[in-house]
């Protein structure tokens, strides 16, 4: 592999694989919060000042089945456009002619967008058809898309076959994203706890095993603390549950248990009759949620909780809202939580957050200042936790 910025990129088409899976507000469209976007500007930056043309390449949410407007990168376009200072052209599909096309008129210091990779489920399995048709769009691979690199994808692992050691390489972002997750893993002070929340259950669930062996707290809210409450008995009504990793819940409370890992599960929850910014609302003990309504916050008893912990914590890992915080209704345990791990810093601890919903939070309280890093990664950042080499980052440094 070679080295990004003493790579010269002028008359190189750059395929840069970008993590623009950026949240979007439900009803416009609009981007609510632009920070992966903003990531990757460097690495692009210093492409086409070196007269090279770049085409970047994205997922956007989670499409079931083909192409869906909601999950369209043209949405992207004008924000990426004003970011960058130069147009950005698009092309509706990220194989085929027309992007064949789009991405050989390129002249040095233009960029090309694509259409969502993940439109083909060829992505997602790791086609090697599909990724030998991504790589003929340019002549170097630069991986930037440290939010995607736990995934083995087409686009972020089995691309990489196809070009040169020289030829391919991390962008900025990735190294920089890198070399902060080296720094905490090697110099963890204790007691490290980790915050865990969001909706992404039967994924993250997984990884908190393997936090058993680093972390002396964690805290479960958000969607995730329910699949937890109902294993243990609990009654969480229409609560985000992943029924098939009950028997995983109860595993992992019981293995904490042996190590000595205190795992804080919300005493209370703010609940909903319906997933809805104009729900009825109450709060209820997590475990005994009414029938038809469901756990959309942490409540005020889960925040203390939860705050009492963060306090006296060296290291904090912070992944997944602690509810629905794009809801005003829902918001104020993300922001409460948020509250505690700012003050825990002033008072010298080191705080991590990453993941695209959970830096939208934070940017939106305003605290990202006071906090100590901010990843644009959530799985990633876990998943490299564990000590594992990222499939987007074996691919391009193994032989
Ligand atoms: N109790 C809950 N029920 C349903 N969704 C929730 C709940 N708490 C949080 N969420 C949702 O989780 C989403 C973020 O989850 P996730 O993608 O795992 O986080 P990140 O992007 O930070 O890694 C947010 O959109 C938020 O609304
Ligand atoms: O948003 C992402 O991860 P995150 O929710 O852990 O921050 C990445 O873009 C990966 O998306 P995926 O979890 O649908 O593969």
């Amino acid at each position: 592999m070679s080295k990004f910025s003493d790579y010269n990129f002028k008359g190189h088409k750059a395929l840069i694989r970008v993590d623009f899976n950026v949240p979007l507000d439900k009803q416009t469209l609009a981007i609510t919060d632009d920070t992966r976007i903003r990531a990757a500007v460097p690495t692009i930056k210093k492409i086409l000042a070196d007269g090279g043309s770049v085409i970047l390449m994205s997922h956007l949410g989670r499409p079931k089945e083909g192409p869906e407007d909601k999950y369209s990168l043209k949405h992207l376009v004008q924000h990426l456009t004003e970011v960058l200072g130069t147009p950005v052209l698009f092309a509706d599909d990220c194989i085929g002619q027309q992007a064949t096309d789009k991405a050989a008129a390129l002249k040095g210091g233009e960029v090309l967008l694509l259409e969502n990779l993940r439109f083909y489920k060829q992505e997602e399995k790791g086609d090697e058809a599909f990724a030998e048709k991504l790589s003929k769009l340019g002549d170097v691979y630069v991986n930037d898309a440290f939010g995607t690199a736990h995934r083995a994808h087409a686009s972020t692992a089995v691309i990489a076959r196809f070009y040169p050691a020289e030829n391919k390489m991390f962008g900025l972002l990735m190294e920089a994203e890198v070399s902060s997750a080296e720094k905490v893993l090697h110099q963890s002070q204790k007691p490290f706890t980790a915050i865990i929340g969001g909706a992404k259950v039967s994924d993250k669930i997984l990884i908190i095993e393997n936090l058993l062996e680093r972390a002396t707290d964690i805290i479960i809210g958000g969607g995730m603390a329910y699949t937890f409450m109902k294993a243990q008995g609990g009654k969480i009504g229409n609560s985000l549950c992943e029924d098939d990793r009950l028997e995983t819940a109860n595993e992992l409370l019981k293995k904490a248990d042996a190590k000595g890992v205190c795992i804080h599960l919300p005493v209370d929850s703010i609940i909903a009759d319906k997933f809805d910014a104009a729900a009825n609302s109450s709060s209820a003990p997590s475990d005994n949620i009414p029938d038809g309504w469901m756990g959309l916050d942490i409540g005020a008893m889960a925040i203390d909780q939860f705050t009492n912990v963060i306090k006296k914590s060296k290291t904090i890992l912070w992944n997944g809202p602690m509810g629905v915080f794009e809801m005003e209704k829902f918001q104020h345990g993300t922001k409460a939580i948020a509250t505690a791990v700012a003050a825990a810093t002033e008072a010298g601890a080191f705080s991590l957050v990453g993941g695209g919903d959970s830096v939208a939070a934070v940017n939106q309280f305003g605290y990202t200042d006071k906090v100590s890093y901010v990843s644009t990664g959530g799985g990633a950042l876990l998943e490299y936790f564990e000590g594992k080499v990222l499939p987007g980052i074996a691919a391009i440094s193994e032989k």
